[in-house]
């Protein structure tokens, strides 16, 4: 899905070579500051490699209209924004920013449902605890069917328990449809379980490589 060839960013990022296949559950670990969140920016299309060639099914990457990529490639960031207003008009945001179809409240809620997120379509978005504004901007980025999802640390304010269902839940529903992920994560435990693939990254400043990769 993505090959990434020769990359130098700044001094956050150098590595030789990286393939992120598709329809797989790529999990990146790494230290703090080893650049997980940078590496998921350049697949979006946030920002651009100094050095090197990002290829997104055999495009670069920096020749794509990032707007048009950003519908097939969409990012959770990690601190991710909740707007004013109801549970609903925060599901269906992206959607009205891509101008894409509204879906039907059952398939609104079914999404609330993935997430494990029991509160009503007319809940006010602000009164939601922040581990439930989490779990409701995963529901609104798994609402955009893009072809990938890439998420920077989605259950970072959830217990182990809640966690553990809320991305077993999301997995399963994006093997279903075929869709490929791309997971940041600090928990061992989430990596050993759902990976397919797992990427790990290792700080440029303190050692001399930049990606280890097992599939
Ligand atoms: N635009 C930028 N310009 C310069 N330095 C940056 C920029 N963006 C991030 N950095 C630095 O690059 C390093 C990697 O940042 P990044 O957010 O990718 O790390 P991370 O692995 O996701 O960390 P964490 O686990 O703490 O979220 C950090 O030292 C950060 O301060």
């Amino acid at each position: 899905m993505f090959e990434l060839k020769e990359i130098v960013y700044k001094d956050i990022l150098a590595f030789q070579e990286l393939s992120i296949e598709e329809g797989k559950v790529s999990i990146i670990t790494g230290e703090s500051g080893s650049g997980k969140t940078t590496l998921l920016k350049m697949l979006n299309h946030l920002i651009s490699p100094d050095g090197g060639n990002v290829l997104y099914k055999g495009e670069d990457v920096a020749a794509l209209n990032p707007v048009l990529h950003r519908r097939n490639v969409v990012m959770l960031q990690q601190m991710p924004a909740i707007f004013p207003g109801t549970v609903k008009d925060n599901l269906t945001a992206g959607l009205s920013f891509s101008e894409k179809p509204l879906p039907a409240d059952a398939e609104l809620e079914e999404a609330l449902h993935t997430v494990y997120l029991k509160k009503s379509l007319e809940t006010k978005a602000g009164d939601l605890s922040g581990g439930e504004k989490q779990r409701l901007a995963l529901a609104r980025v798994l609402l955009m069917d893009a072809e990938v999802y890439l998420l920077d640390e989605p259950s970072s304010a959830l217990d182990d328990e809640t966690a553990d269902d809320v991305i077993s839940s999301f997995l399963r529903k994006s093997k279903e449809k075929q869709k490929t992920v791309v997971m940041v994560t600090h928990s061992k435990r989430i990596a050993e379980h759902y990976a397919d693939v797992n990427i790990q990254l290792e700080n440029i400043n303190q050692k001399n490589r930049g990606v280890e990769h097992e599939g």
